[in-house]
């Protein structure tokens, strides 16, 4: 299995934002994208995960093994900590492996209602969705965002050595180090050139 992005180019709005992007991430493998604020990190991940449609070129990776984690935790306030994992073990028709409470730091926490968590603990429940649903090839938008130091640790060893040892693919925009073994892509220089109309505007501000 692999994840192959072919002279692609993806738009915001209808507007590119950026272009020519090709590389490939073997199974077992990371890439971490980088790219200052704005650069199109969010938009290349949506569009890597299928969320949303290139405006020209292909990506490839098999049907049904992607998913997507964006900075919002998706969790649901009325389940408890153990129900929102059941409740995404069935969607994607899996049982949640008993693993994962202690992977993400959720043993003592099982039985809260996901609506009292921190930020953090919400955070970790988040992520431990993806220890649930069984997809190879991960999208991931900012995974780190309010966790401690502790807890980025916890994530990066069940990354490296759950996800991707298993031969999983993750793609992660972040803006810190995860301390993970993983090239780096830097989107600056794809930079999508801007269409005639926003120099235009450019022109009368
Ligand atoms: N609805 C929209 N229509 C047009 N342009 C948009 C729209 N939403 C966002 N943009 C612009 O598209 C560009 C890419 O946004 P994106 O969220 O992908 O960036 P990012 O690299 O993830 O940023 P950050 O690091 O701040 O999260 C930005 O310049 C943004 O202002």
């Amino acid at each position: 299995m692999e994840l192959k992005v072919l002279d692609v180019c993806v738009a915001r709005g209808g507007v590119p934002v950026l272009e020519g992007l090709t590389f490939e991430v073997a199974a077992g493998q990371a890439l971490v994208l980088r790219g200052p604020n704005g650069v199109g990190k969010t938009t290349l991940l949506r569009t890597l995960a299928g969320l949303q449609p290139p405006l020209t070129g292909e990506v490839i990776y098999p049907e049904d093994s992607g998913a997507y984690a964006s900075h919002a935790d998706g969790i649901k306030a009325q389940l408890s900590v153990t129900e929102n994992l059941a409740f995404w073990g069935d969607v994607h028709g899996a049982d949640v492996p008993d693993a994962v409470f202690a992977a993400f730091d959720l043993e003592d926490l099982r039985d809260r209602l996901a609506g009292t968590l921190s930020a953090g603990q919400k955070r970790r429940l988040g992520l431990a969705r993806l220890g649930v649903i069984g997809r190879k090839v991960l999208f991931l938008d900012e995974p780190t965002v309010s966790l401690d130091g502790f807890s980025v640790k916890m994530f990066a060893r069940w990354l490296q050595g759950s996800h991707l040892a298993a031969g999983g693919i993750a793609v992660i925009a972040t803006h810190i180090d995860l301390g993970i073994d993983a090239p780096e892509l830097e989107l600056a220089p794809f930079k999508a050139a801007p269409d005639a109309r926003d120099g235009a505007d450019e022109a009368f501000l």
